[in-house]
């Protein structure tokens, strides 16, 4: 285990505890600034990641992120077939706030389209969807509009809410700047690169403060900071008391999440 690898155990570890993504932040940008400066083998100078993280929790009385709330999002039972096809056969997930959940599965088994229903945009055949409080919902592409500049989504947005537009429009760049990005350019959307389309699409998606997050694989075409970003960013919205739900093929990722739904068919070796 390489110091990078290190690190992503001890903010895993962090992150298990629940303790608060800002504070688990500042920790563990201490320790890699501490590695980088004075070398080292991680494991000689800290130990074991897990037992760092448990020391640092002690240590500093970090007050631990909220326990899970309410249920937010129900799904129950769902089903769905387009044509003589079955895409989903009975899924279920109950997420409550303060809860990260992870859609997992093989191409095709069904996990947008799971999401979709969640969203309200599909009709299950069967099933119910319960959602208690605000969606919002990032789309795996599209969700962006070609001709108008960020500011200006960012100003949509927050005139359905009644939102002034400088309060909208600082409220975006403020999101945005989470993931390492400065909104406040004259660059249409249309010409944004497909990484920066995609920061813009999961900034919409968290301006309304939904009370449940529907994320489809909103990382794609995200360089390796804004990754890392994006991961603080959800478990900064999971401390909040949001629901979210993320598509994700990256299982590496698995231990930043409280809940996995496994769509593979049990056929082809799922866990569902
Ligand atoms: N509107 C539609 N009409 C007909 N078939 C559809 C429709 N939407 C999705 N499908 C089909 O349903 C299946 C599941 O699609 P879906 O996009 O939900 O899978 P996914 O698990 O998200 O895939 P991926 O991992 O590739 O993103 C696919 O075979 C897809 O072609």
């Amino acid at each position: 285990m390489n110091a990078d690898e290190w690190l992503r155990a001890f903010a895993a570890e962090l992150n298990r505890r629940r303790v608060r993504a800002d504070a688990a932040r500042h920790v563990v940008a201490e320790a890699a600034a501490h590695l980088r400066d004075g070398g080292g083998d991680p494991w000689a100078v800290f130990g074991r990641p897990q037992d760092y993280a448990a020391a640092i929790v002690e240590t500093i009385g970090t007050s631990p992120a909220a326990r899970p709330g309410p249920v937010r999002l129900d799904a129950r039972g769902i089903t769905k077939r387009y044509g003589r096809r079955t895409v989903l056969r009975d899924a279920s997930l109950a997420v409550r706030a303060g809860q990260i959940a992870a859609v997992i599965g093989a191409n095709g088994c069904g996990k947008s389209t799971f999401l979709r229903v969640c969203a309200g945009l599909v009709s299950p055949d069967a099933g119910d969807v319960t959602v208690s409080g605000r969606v919002g919902y990032c789309p795996q592409q599209g969700g962006t509009a070609d001709f108008l500049l960020p500011d200006e989504h960012f100003v949509l947005i927050g005139a359905g809410r009644g939102v002034a537009r400088g309060l909208a429009r600082r409220a975006g760049r403020a999101a945005a700047r989470h993931l390492g990005w400065e909104a406040d350019g004259d660059v249409l959307a249309r010409n944004l690169s497909g990484g920066t389309r995609q920061k813009l699409n999961l900034t919409m998606s968290t301006l309304s403060e939904p009370d449940v997050l529907l994320l489809d694989e909103p990382y794609q075409g995200f360089d390796q900071g804004t990754y890392v970003n994006f991961w603080d960013q959800l478990a900064r919205l999971r401390d909040e008391g949001r629901a979210i739900v993320v598509v994700t093929h990256l299982l590496n990722q698995l231990d930043r999440v409280d809940l996995v739904l496994d769509l593979t068919p049990a056929t082809q070796g799922g866990r569902a």
